[in-house]
């Protein structure tokens, strides 16, 4: 009989993080091995627990390379019939972003559960334990199959789509501002209150490295120059955070229309953390304006996500219809 295996591949971050002679932390110094030893692992739990150190940095030095080697390796976990689920631990500060791009890359054969912690290991009251073994109790649940690429925070679960750190520091350092969380864990009970729909075409194949997008923030004033400077600089497609309801100064629709017929893509997201964009103005500057300049509006996703979404498309041979996968892509909500 094949023993069943769940695999926890660790990152760094907070979560793996030891002291430094100053006081500091020193993120992600921790080895997985040494980090797991001190985990009380759920009770009942029948599944072996491998680790493997993958990374050992702060989530801030997390590079698209590294996403593409987390997706190598769980793809090829998810290969192995006596692997039934994945737990990664990461740095907090770009966790979301990592459990995005897999959620929309990953087949989901088997649960991916992602967790951190805002305390580090060596801290009275750390919270780091206590994420890890609640994460490994939700991947061998069978609750979490078929949802995706999961985030587990403060006993919180969330869908990758929606989560985003909204603390520096509390040990409730997640939420998804838009739709709320999926669920809970209490002790050893899984409760889902929500389903997230899974995004349908999913980027299966990825045929080339991810290329370079950027966000570009819309403020008071800010100069229309950036938009130029950025493809300048090498920038395959923009993303826009935008004000309210998908605004940005006068001056930028006309270097955005030159953009986009210059054969970059240019999206607009709000960098409000709840409502849609909408097309409800007319004013220089206005989404009515953007969507004339030839940009495309997207619904409820962060920049840093949609970020993500245009350079997986990019990289993928859905680039020749990326407005129509862009949709369906982030279009799929909670249930
Ligand atoms: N709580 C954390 O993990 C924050 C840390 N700076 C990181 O993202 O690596």
């Amino acid at each position: 009989m094949t023993t069943s295996k769940l695999v926890v591949l660790t990152t760094g971050g907070t979560i793996a993080s030891s002291q430094s002679d100053s006081g500091r932390h020193r993120s992600g110094a921790l080895q997985g091995e040494s980090l797991l030893s001190q985990v009380s692992l759920p009770p009942g739990l029948t599944a072996e627990i491998e680790v493997r150190s993958v990374l050992q940095k702060p989530s801030n030095a997390i590079s698209l390379d590294d996403l593409m080697l987390l997706r190598q390796q769980c793809l090829a976990l998810g290969e192995s019939p006596e692997v039934v689920g994945i737990v990664i631990t990461h740095g907090t500060d770009t966790l979301e972003e990592t459990a995005y791009f897999l959620d929309i890359t990953l087949p989901g054969r088997i649960p991916v559960v992602i967790t951190g912690s805002q305390r580090a290991p060596h801290e009275p009251g750390t919270d780091a334990f206590r994420n890890i073994a609640d994460a490994i109790q939700l991947a061998a649940s069978p609750q979490a199959r078929g949802l995706g690429t999961l985030v587990l925070f403060n006993q919180t679960l969330f869908a990758a789509r929606q989560v985003r750190k909204v603390n520096t520091f509390q040990l409730e350092g997640f939420a998804a501002p838009e739709t709320g969380p999926l669920g809970y864990i209490d002790g050893t009970r899984v409760h889902l209150a929500a389903r997230p729909i899974r995004p349908q075409p999913l980027v299966a194949s990825l045929d080339a490295a991810l290329p370079r997008v950027d966000i570009l923030p819309a403020y008071l004033d800010a100069p229309a120059d950036m938009i130029d400077a950025a493809i300048e600089r090498g920038s395959r497609a923009l993303v826009i955070d935008a004000l309210g309801r998908g605004h940005v100064p006068p001056t930028w629709p006309s270097h955005i229309a030159k953009a986009v017929a210059g054969g970059t893509p240019v999206v607009i997201v709000s960098s409000c953390q709840r409502g849609p964009i909408e097309t409800v103005y007319e004013f220089d500057g206005s989404l009515c304006d953007l969507v004339v300049a030839g940009a495309m509006p997207l619904q409820d996703l962060s920049a840093r996500k949609a970020r993500l979404a245009l350079a997986v498309l990019l990289a993928s041979p859905l680039r020749g219809s990326l407005k129509a996968s862009l949709k369906t892509l982030t279009s799929a909500d909670a249930a």
